[in-house]
């Protein structure tokens, strides 16, 4: 899934702070004093909110910008540093003012933290990847992680013969959950196929799930995806685990998983797939997130499940792959209006707007929308073409269905798009597929604009894929997408997100996808495997060719 909230990494903000920080600033360039930007007089109060959300969030960059360009040795800016780093005073002083987490850190480890710094590019730094992806925490500190059979940071690249961690005694599996941790609140497992209890878990979500890291994007799952992504084929009610405040019955907390069948390289697993992992703000921080993810591997383990795969925006021990974001603007001056885009310097709104424009009509001939007899020929393609992945779901023809065709029934409002090609010159066969759905994202105090509808790319496989010719494929993915572009735009989507698995890197450029500053780390728990490519050179953190083909799971 995608547990981060991503927004476009707004390169050439950060050139002119550094600009600045060096006395160079450009004054016609792109400032927050242009007239462009600044709030006009009278504008209203969620305006002048987001402007100030866009100014902060801007001025942040800046200033890790400048202070990366200080910190590291010349010459690292798209590659790693291999100086070690040596922190002056002043450096720490402006450090720690950015990010506070890191004193505590810097006093407990001061080479730690330099030895740390000096592994990061200025790339890693402006991109965000490093806020998020630096691991100030040590195995040693990760208290609940530690204790889990979950592969250590130091020995997350070294290669291992891949299989169980652990074994589990089925005999030693409590059968009944243990009281909750905290008084007041309690158990309860939620039954989705009552309404109200779905739109508690909305509800719950909706004001409580991941935020980016400036909070002013927080993903709104609309109750029909909730029902579709956690009653899959083969759901379990009791998968779905809450917490309820014993006097109100309030819902405070939720984690869910359901069952997919997993391919890890030459070993099928089964497996459970986690998700949705919640607490009520005002719960934060006091341990409870161990305590729903124990209860939730105590329920796979009574079914015999020991194995499971989640995905993260935050570094955990110790991911198996990594992926980055990547967003296509399809309606821009939305995204500029909400902040999530920048306007770079020496262009100009017209110019952006131009610049993402699309065609009204798709281009492939013999395109069309998937229906539910092309199920089977779409299920044989999509299984050859993740078998040539390190990592891949196993599908059924059933969870083909599920997760492909728009079923109202399931979904009132429609969350999957998926469209096929059917070639007239080979009798009707269906040669490509491709698919996206739907996750809005809430605008935190926007009325204009209260969400951001975002299309994320989902499954699709091509023939094209099997003839060896990757010049060939680039091009035909390219058309593919494009097309998908153009749906999306006609569906009224805002922005189309994709991540850099499967064979994405081939068009992600080539579509005017530009980089986000989130990226996604894939976790397997109790199974220890060799690091699977993410389609990112970890140096540059860009999308790179040459490291396709290992990630083939698309989380929700
Ligand atoms: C075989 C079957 C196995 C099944 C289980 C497989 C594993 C499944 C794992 C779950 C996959 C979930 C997939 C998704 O849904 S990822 C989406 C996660 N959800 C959000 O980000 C929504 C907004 N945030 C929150 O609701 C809370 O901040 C959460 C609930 C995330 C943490 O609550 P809180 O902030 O109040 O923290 P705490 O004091 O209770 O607990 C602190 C401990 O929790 C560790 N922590 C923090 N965030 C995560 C995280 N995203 N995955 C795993 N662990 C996490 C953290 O490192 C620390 O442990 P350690 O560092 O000391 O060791």
């Amino acid at each position: 899934m995608p547990q981060e909230v991503s927004v476009p990494v707004d390169e050439q903000a950060t050139e002119d702070a550094v600009k600045e920080a060096l006395g160079q600033a450009d004054p016609a360039g792109h400032d927050e004093s242009s007239g462009d930007e600044a709030p006009a007089d009278g504008a209203s109060p969620d305006a002048v909110a987001t402007e100030a959300a866009k100014k902060k969030k801007r001025k942040k960059r800046s200033k890790v910008k400048a202070l990366a360009e200080s910190i590291l040795p010349a010459g690292s800016s798209s590659s790693t540093a291999e100086k070690p780093v040596r922190l002056t005073e002043t450096q720490k002083q402006q450090l720690f003012a950015l990010n506070p987490a890191l004193k505590a850190d810097y006093e407990e480890d001061p080479q730690k933290v330099e030895q740390m710094l000096s592994k990061l590019s200025i790339a890693d730094i402006l991109t965000g990847m490093a806020a998020s992806q630096r691991n100030t925490k040590d195995m040693a500190s990760h208290k609940f992680w530690q204790t889990q059979p979950v592969p250590k940071f130091e020995d997350a690249m070294k290669p291992v013969e891949e299989g169980p961690i652990k074994v589990i005694d089925p005999a030693r599996v409590p059968k009944e959950a243990p009281p909750f941790a905290v008084q007041g609140f309690e158990w309860d497992t939620l039954d989705l196929t009552d309404e109200g209890q779905l739109q508690e878990v909305y509800e719950l979500l909706t004001h409580h799930y991941v935020e980016d890291d400036e909070a002013m994007f927080r993903f709104n799952y609309s109750s029909s995806f909730l029902n579709w992504a956690l009653k899959a084929p083969g759901w379990r009610k009791d998968w779905h685990i809450g917490v309820r405040a014993t006097t109100s019955r309030r819902l405070v907390a939720f984690i869910s998983g359901i069952p997919v069948s997993l391919r890890v390289r030459k070993n099928t697993l089964s497996c459970s797939e986690i998700n949705f992992l919640c607490i009520h703000k005002k719960l934060r921080s006091k341990r409870l997130a161990p305590v729903l993810i124990q209860e939730v591997t105590r329920r796979c383990y009574v079914q015999g499940v020991y194995q499971a795969i989640y995905t993260a925006g935050i570094l955990l021990p110790a991911p198996v792959s990594t992926c980055r974001y990547f967003h296509r603007s399809l309606n821009w001056e939305k995204l500029y209006e909400v902040g999530f885009s920048p306007l770079p310097a020496g262009s100009t709104k017209q110019r952006q707007i131009a610049r993402y424009k699309l065609p009204k009509e798709t281009e492939t001939p013999g395109l069309r929308p998937m229906e539910t007899k092309d199920v089977d020929a779409v299920l044989d393609l999509l299984k050859r073409y993740l078998s040539r992945m390190d990592m891949a779901q196993e599908f059924s023809s059933e969870e083909v269905a599920h997760w492909l065709v728009h079923d109202e029934k399931i979904c009132p409002e429609q969350v999957v798009w998926s469209y096929v090609v059917e070639d007239a010159n080979q009798g009707g066969k269906l040669t490509d597929f491709f698919s996206f759905y739907c996750l809005e994202s809430t605008v935190i105090g926007n009325t204009k604009h209260p969400t951001i509808r975002a299309a994320y790319l989902f499954y699709y496989a091509t023939e094209t894929a099997f003839t060896g010719d990757q010049k060939a494929l680039k091009e035909r993915l390219n058309g593919l997408m494009h097309d998908a572009l153009v749906l999306a735009k006609k569906a009224n989507f805002d922005v189309f997100n994709a991540l850099t698995l499967l064979h994405n890197p081939l068009f992600l450029e080539d579509q005017k996808f530009g980089a986000g500053d989130g990226q996604l780390n894939y976790y397997l728990y109790n199974y220890r495997a060799n690091y699977i490519q993410g389609g990112v050179d970890p140096k540059t953190n860009k999308a790179d060719e040459s490291r396709m083909g290992g990630v083939g799971v698309v989380m929700l």
